[in-house]
């Protein structure tokens, strides 16, 4: 009998042996494509190849000595991209890779986009060269402490003096004390901080200004403005998120950002063409954080599938000793696997956010805004949903690990911390719903006064709502559980689902009801959307990409098949989760939701022999993903061990030659042979 070490690497092959499909005609899926999987491939080399980089003693780091690392790394990481001239999707593949928040973060994700997208031609010809090359160093400061998501509400200034010709910038309270900004607290030289324009006396609300924080010469920091790191978080622990005040720190009028809005030498203010143009730079990132959400939830699914099994647990198998594999457990399958359906799912959603947003761009230079709203809309409701789903998806599938789930050698925790925060940056999820929501009734009303009008594919389903005698009648069309996997059906499905949340919240705004009273109202319909939305997009993108020959081979059949198989398991779970939304109006008899419930089961059942084969199928490496638990040769106790071997605890210092630890002589010693006095029992009450 093997050895349980060696019984791990049997079960993981044997795992293999059993797909059936080639996991790796998937991963550049997940690359975005071939030719960009060889090149980022390429840039994982690279930086392994540099000790600047190792993570070895990573999850022993304190918050301080984390900082202190990254700073070389960012060193190294800026002229690796300059000697290689790295494009701007590449840099951003190595900073993923580097796994960890390096400190001038925010100076290429949020700075540059907004600098890129917000500052005129004229600005970006003298601004652009000095930040492109990390001359300035850019943070972006928008929140305060007193507010984040109301920008209204935000009290910093930026009052024209109109002798001088510049901007008086100031904090005039604690509350308005920028806070949360990634990039100040240690590292940059400038801020586009966002400020409420003010001339002679008239607020225009909050605009971007371009405002220097620190000396060019020696970085300290300029008159008038005090910066500070913002103290411990959650999660990115390398990052100095920091505080900044302004005391009516002088700036020339034309650093005020102005691509969209101007404001000439004798004070006149031209607004936007588009009131929503100046949120382009947040609606990029908000793009970036679907896709970055898809990797993390297949990064947990990777980690979760091969040690759930390679770990045998529980029932024994008479004829062979052997325990079962955890990943046989079907309450493991269905915290795990849908999990992977998710990651598929998000990856497609990605894939056509950034073909919209791309037209979109593409579009604005022409002057042409038709797609801002679909833009600002889908980015906003897709980050929130699918931020979510990781978010909580990936801590689920922490649990499923069982104890060593709880060790940062599982792989599971740095990474989720560094994640938990998207819930919140680039606006807040839940506020996120309302903006959604408030699309879809628009065009609810909109549709309702003229049939006509043109509504865009995602949204065309509230056609349907014009005939509301009609629409109230419909029922789910399936009559056996086989016809509940036809497309056609779920789809439908779940447009009347979205549809008819949004009458209600149209009834209930005609009542009279406050839109703050609403907010439930707009997570379900904003959710309900989303969902749509990806189960369509997961159905069109995988047909489009893999039953795509009129003859198939049966590599290609296999392919589909599988895929299809993490469809539907998507489809299903998604159904079950919000049975009750479904049933509630009568679209669903119960008898559909009960094949519904069947459908989890036997789509479970459908992924499971692939479980590994799709683990495999994201291409992450080992360094990357540095867990003991997930790793590719499925060696999981033999790492857990060896990773044990870098705790600085067991290290000289903390513990002598002899294996006895440091303090012992001072502060064990003494318990041990009883110099601390001897314990006396009182019955029921102490002595204090
Ligand atoms: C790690 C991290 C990095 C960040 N980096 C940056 C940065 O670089 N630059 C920057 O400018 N900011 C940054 N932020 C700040 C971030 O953008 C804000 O925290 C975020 O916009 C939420 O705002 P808030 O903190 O004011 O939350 P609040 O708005 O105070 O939200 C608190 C709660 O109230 C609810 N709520 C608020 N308003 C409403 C409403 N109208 N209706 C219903 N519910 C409501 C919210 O849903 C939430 O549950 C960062 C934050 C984090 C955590």
């Amino acid at each position: 009998m093997p050895s349980v070490e060696n019984q791990q690497q049997l079960d993981i092959a044997a795992e293999r042996a059993k797909c059936t499909f080639d996991p790796s005609q998937l991963t550049a899926l997940f690359y975005g494509g071939e030719e960009k999987m060889q090149r980022f491939k390429a840039i994982e080399a690279m930086v392994d190849r540099e000790p600047v980089f190792d993570r070895t003693d990573r999850y022993f780091l304190g918050r301080t000595e984390r900082f202190k690392r990254a700073l070389p790394m960012v060193k190294r990481y800026v002229e690796l991209r300059n000697e290689h001239g790295l494009t701007p999707e590449e840099a951003a593949h190595f900073k993923v890779y580097i796994d960890d928040y390096i400190p001038v973060h925010l100076h290429e994700s949020m700075f540059l986009p907004v600098l890129r997208s917000q500052a005129s031609d004229e600005q970006l010809k003298v601004w652009g060269p000095h930040a492109e090359n990390y001359h300035y160093i850019g943070c972006y400061a928008q929140t305060e402490l007193g507010h984040g998501s109301a920008l209204s509400r935000l009290e910093t200034t930026a009052t024209l003096d109109l002798i001088t010709d510049q901007w008086v910038i100031n904090s005039p309270t604690q509350s308005s004390a920028k806070f949360w900004i990634g990039t100040l607290g240690k590292m940059a030289n400038h801020a586009v901080v966002q400020a409420k324009l003010i001339i002679n006396g008239k607020d225009y609300g909050s605009h971007p200004f371009l405002v220097p924080l620190r000396s060019l010469k020696d970085h300290t920091p300029l008159p008038g403005v005090v910066i500070k790191d913002q103290g411990p978080k959650q999660g990115a622990i390398s990052m100095d998120n920091g505080y900044a005040r302004f005391n009516h720190v002088r700036i020339p009028r034309t650093n005020m950002l102005m691509r969209f809005s101007q404001v000439s030498a004798d004070g006149v203010y031209s607004k936007p063409i588009h009131p929503k143009l100046a949120y382009g730079g947040m609606t990029a990132v908000r793009t970036t954080l679907i896709n970055h959400s898809a990797l993390s939830m297949a990064r947990a699914v990777t980690i979760a599938t091969r040690y759930s099994a390679v770990r045998r647990q529980g029932n024994v198998d008479l004829k062979t000793d052997l325990e079962t594999q955890v990943l046989d457990y079907p309450a493991v399958q269905y915290r795990i696997l849908p999990l992977l359906s998710h990651a598929f799912a998000t990856i497609f959603s990605g894939y056509w956010m950034n073909d919209m947003y791309a037209q979109y761009n593409a579009d604005i230079t022409k002057g042409d805004t038709s797609l801002l709203k679909d833009v600002h809309v889908y980015s906003s409701g897709l980050k929130s949903y699918c931020t979510k789903l990781a978010a909580d998806g990936i801590e689920e599938a922490r649990r499923c690990l069982g104890g060593h789930g709880f060790s940062l050698f599982s792989g599971m925790i740095d990474f989720h911390r560094q994640f938990l925060a998207t819930v919140t940056y680039e606006g807040e999820n839940v506020l996120l719903t309302q903006q959604v929501s408030r699309y879809l009734l628009k065009l609810y009303k909109d549709v309702v006064r003229k049939p006509a009008m043109h509504l865009s594919a995602p949204s065309r389903y509230i056609v349907s709502l014009v005939d509301h005698g009609r629409f109230v009648q419909q029922r789910c069309a399936a009559r056996s559980m086989a016809e509940l996997y036809n497309p056609e059906i779920i789809l439908k499905a779940f447009q009347h689902r979205a549809a008819r949340l949004i009458i209600e919240l149209a009834q209930a705004e005609k009542q009279g009801a406050q839109w703050s009273d609403l907010n439930l109202e707009c997570m379900r319909l904003s959710k309900a959307h989303v969902q749509y939305i990806m189960i369509e997009n997961f159905h069109n993108g995988l047909e489009k990409r893999y039953n795509t020959s009129s003859n198939p081979t049966s590599t290609q059949e296999n392919l589909l098949e599988a895929v299809r198989s993490v469809y539907n398991l998507h489809v299903f779970y998604t159904l079950e989760t919000e049975l009750a939304e479904f049933l509630e109006d009568g679209y669903f008899s119960p008898e559909q939701a009960s094949w519904c419930r069947q459908a989890v089961k036997d789509s479970l059942k459908a992924v499971r022999p692939n479980a590994v084969g799709f683990a495999d199928c994201f291409g992450f490496t080992d360094k990357f993903l540095n867990s003991a638990l997930g790793s590719y040769d499925g060696r999981a106790y033999e790492r857990m061990a060896e990773m044990t071997e870098h705790e600085p605890l067991n290290q000289a210092g903390m513990t002598d030659e002899r294996g006895v630890v440091w303090g012992y002589e001072e502060f064990l010693r003494p318990l041990i042979f009883g110099e601390v006095g001897a314990f006396k029992a009182r019955k029921g009450e102490s002595k204090l």
